[in-house]
């Protein structure tokens, strides 16, 4: 660098830190080591899949990169009284199939490539599993845990406030993801209603799903991505005819998704033996109670010191002799190292994109079966669409309508993943994507190329 170019670099950072003093910005994209990864391992995915369906040139172009980048920066005031400046992402992926959906998460270490990625993937679920909609992910980087229930819900009034148009009812419909909940969903669905004058408020319900029950939510939303996993192990467990009852299985991650989970696989007779969340790793070869364990996370915000299981070593959790491993926390976790030392004969992907390319090769190399993210996890959508549709409708429906149906659209599109699988000799995530990608290369030939 020229010493003319350090001097204007130099003033350049000054009148940035002028414009900011006295207040705390929080950068977007500073680092990003693994949102990248992320988004490289899912594109090598879909890639693996192109071989085995007909993609027309201008349909795997298209699916290549989002439709639309959105990236708002806001200010928000603390308790404290001082500005904070956050970084806001709606990326919408693809809306071919119909309007853009897709959760929302808050999370230290979200980047622009890391909800690229979530939002592709969430284009692929929806083809796979025939819900009329497309793919969209949003985020803003912050910690949950680090900012008072008033500050979240400024964060995200303000968030949605900025992203105005880009956000609709039929158009791009946000539901929760890791570190999101109803609540949040709620304030999103207040303050669109507050920002967009239409008469049928109560049509603006479906602006977001994955709402509480009282403010217009489904039952079984809650459990939905939980259970969702379930029917896939059960859908697994039958073909191989594996009894579930006392079979042993690891968790990692033990929130929305994976407390669900772990709470239905109890009722199955299945064995949680080890779960891994943030704050640390526990171990009891007698099983653990989701039951007692969501009340100690209630109370302590982890899973650490949770008197009915021993702590071990975050390295260990993964050696834990078992027959299920099931990650429910975030991206990348199933490395080459963690897959040599599973146990497991089956990873069920709880979370979006646990696995890495080399994990995956160890994987397979040891004959372990993977259920892919865009299948396993697939319930949440699947309920959000039967939420939308209830709004719409103005429609209650109870929770044995919810889950006969998410059931038979699971148990159709997971037969379809495994014929795929066995006809082409590839794995359940090639076939997946294969399955969706031959859905949205239907649409986009049959309905032609806009001159
Ligand atoms: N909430 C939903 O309906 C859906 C969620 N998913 C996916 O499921 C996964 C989990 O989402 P939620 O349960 O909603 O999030 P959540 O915020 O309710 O729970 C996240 C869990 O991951 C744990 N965790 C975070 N960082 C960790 C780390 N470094 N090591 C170990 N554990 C860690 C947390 O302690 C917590 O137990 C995410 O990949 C999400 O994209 C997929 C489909 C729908
Ligand atoms: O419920 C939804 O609309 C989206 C859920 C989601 O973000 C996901 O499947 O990864």
């Amino acid at each position: 660098m020229s010493s003319e170019e350090a001097v204007t670099e130099a003033s350049a950072a000054k009148s940035v830190s002028d414009l900011t003093e006295g207040s705390e910005v929080v950068l977007a994209d500073t680092e990003d080591p693994g949102g990248a990864q992320f988004y490289r391992t899912h594109q090598a995915q879909v890639a693996r899949a192109v071989p085995h369906v007909p993609i027309a040139d201008h349909v795997r172009l298209i699916l290549s990169e989002p439709k639309n980048e959105v990236i708002v920066n806001f200010p928000v005031r603390m308790d404290d009284g001082r500005f904070k400046l956050f970084t806001g992402y709606r990326i919408q992926h693809n809306n071919i199939l119909g309007p853009y959906k897709g959760g929302i998460r808050y999370h230290h270490d979200v980047t622009l490539e890391e909800v690229k990625a979530l939002a592709s993937v969430m284009s692929y679920k929806c083809a796979l599993l025939e819900v009329p909609f497309g793919g969209a992910k949003g985020g803003i980087r912050l910690s949950p845990a680090q900012h008072s229930k008033r500050e979240l819900e400024s964060i995200t009034r303000r968030f949605v406030h900025d992203l105005g148009n880009n956000i609709g009812p039929e158009y791009d419909i946000p539901a929760p993801d890791v570190g999101t909940n109803s609540q949040i969903m709620v304030w999103m669905m207040d303050t669109y209603m507050n920002t967009h004058n239409q008469i049928d408020k109560n049509a603006q319900k479906r602006i977001v799903t994955g709402k509480s029950l009282a403010s217009g939510g489904s039952r079984g939303r809650e459990k939905a991505t939980g259970q969702g996993v379930v029917y896939c192990i059960q859908e697994w467990a039958d073909e191989r005819g594996v009894r579930l009852d006392g079979c042993n299985y690891i968790l990692q991650g033990f929130g929305n998704v994976g407390s669900h989970a772990a709470q239905i696989m109890s009722r199955l007779g299945a064995v949680l033996v080890g779960v891994q969340d943030h704050t640390g790793s526990i171990y009891n070869p007698q099983g653990i109670y989701p039951r007692k364990l969501i009340d100690h996370v209630n109370k302590e915000g982890g899973i650490r010191g949770y008197a009915g299981a021993e702590e071990i070593n975050n390295d260990d959790f993964w050696s834990i002799e078992s027959d299920i491993c099931i990650p429910a926390a975030l991206e990348l976790q199933i490395t080459e190292e963690v897959a040599k030392k599973l146990t497991a004969k089956l990873v069920v992907e709880a979370a979006n994109g646990p696995t890495t390319l080399k994990g995956e090769e160890v994987l397979k190399k040891r004959g372990i079966e993977v259920i892919p993210d865009v299948m396993a996890n697939a319930g949440g959508v699947v309920v959000s669409y039967f939420e939308w549709i209830q709004n719409k409708r103005s429609e209650s429906w109870q929770l044995e309508e919810v889950d006969s149906r998410l059931l038979f659209m699971m148990k159709r599109s997971y037969h379809e993943m495994r014929a795929f699988a066995r006809e082409h000799g590839v794995d359940n995530r090639t076939a997946a994507f294969a399955v969706a990608l031959n859905r949205l290369n239907a649409v986009y030939t049959e309905r032609g190329v806009f001159p």
